[in-house]
């Protein structure tokens, strides 16, 4: 985890203005106000239904705002396509696996390497000319723990594995501002712990934005921590601010996950 760096609008990565998204005239994220520091490691919570996933979609272009505006390193970004969104550095790993069973783990990252946005794959490129970004395709494994399964069809890995596989992908891009949905969603204690590992690893010097229910891996990575209720901010501060403020307690009553 990294220190709180000083208050300076330069190092605000990302910042929303009033972000709303209504949904049939049902209010699913409400005039949010978020600032992302450069540099750390932030993480979004809240009950079932608070708007999270729905903030990840707006954020990573899935998803046109109804009002309110996107900044990216001061830039306005609101409106802009998935793709363009990634070329600019802002890479999301999907809660869904989004992995070929028949691939390597090494193909998969040599052909998000050859796309140009890294969030497509380009099949139709030749193995000679996809061979070239084989270097770097390990490194990113390394990176992740997965260089000695590099060869291996992810259709063998275990779930676990095929995580990592998915945040070496995101990694592929280069990025500057990592958006990561649930990423110890459905893993037992183990992985848990070992995800929470490669996350803090590849967070250094890297801006993370995550969203996770399991408050123990809130707590071991997040630098700040905000809490959505019913689409809105209730609460934003440090895991241990956030924890002890009765507003979430109150917010959190007869959820399991507390
Ligand atoms: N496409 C949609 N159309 C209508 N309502 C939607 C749509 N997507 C989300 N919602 C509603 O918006 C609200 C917020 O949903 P969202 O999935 O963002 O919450 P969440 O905090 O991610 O929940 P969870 O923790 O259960 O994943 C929910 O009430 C949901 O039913």
């Amino acid at each position: 985890m990294s220190a709180q760096p000083a208050v300076d609008a330069t190092d605000v990565v990302l910042r929303t203005h009033g972000l709303t998204k209504v949904f049939r005239g049902f209010t699913a994220v409400d005039a949010v106000d978020l600032e992302v520091r450069r540099g750390t490691v932030h993480a979004l919570v809240g009950p079932n239904g608070a708007g999270k996933t729905t903030l990840f979609n707006l954020l990573s272009g899935f998803l046109k705002p109804t009002s309110g505006t996107i900044e990216h390193e001061g830039r306005d970004i609101t409106g802009r396509q998935p793709e363009e969104i990634a070329h600019l550095g802002i890479a999301r790993s999907f809660q869904i696996t989004s992995l070929f069973d028949k691939l390597t783990a090494r193909q998969h990252l040599e052909l998000a390497l050859g796309s140009p946005t890294g969030i497509g794959y380009r099949f139709w490129r030749s193995e000679k000319r996809l061979a070239r970004f084989e270097g770097r395709a390990m490194e990113l494994l390394d990176e992740v723990g997965m260089a000695d399964q590099a060869n291996r069809e992810v259709g063998h890995f275990a779930y676990g594995q095929k995580r990592a596989v998915e945040l070496a992908l995101a990694l592929a891009l280069d990025p500057s501002l990592m958006l990561l949905d649930e990423p110890t969603a459905g893993m037992g204690v183990e992985d848990v712990d070992r995800t929470i590992a490669l996350i803090a690893r590849i967070a250094r010097g890297r801006t993370v934005v995550f969203v996770d229910h399991n408050m123990h891996v809130v707590g071991s990575l997040a630098d700040r921590v905000t809490v959505l209720q019913q689409g809105a901010v209730l609460v934003e501060g440090s895991y241990d601010e956030v924890r002890t403020d009765p507003k979430v307690i109150t917010a959190y009553l007869g959820q399991s996950h507390v």
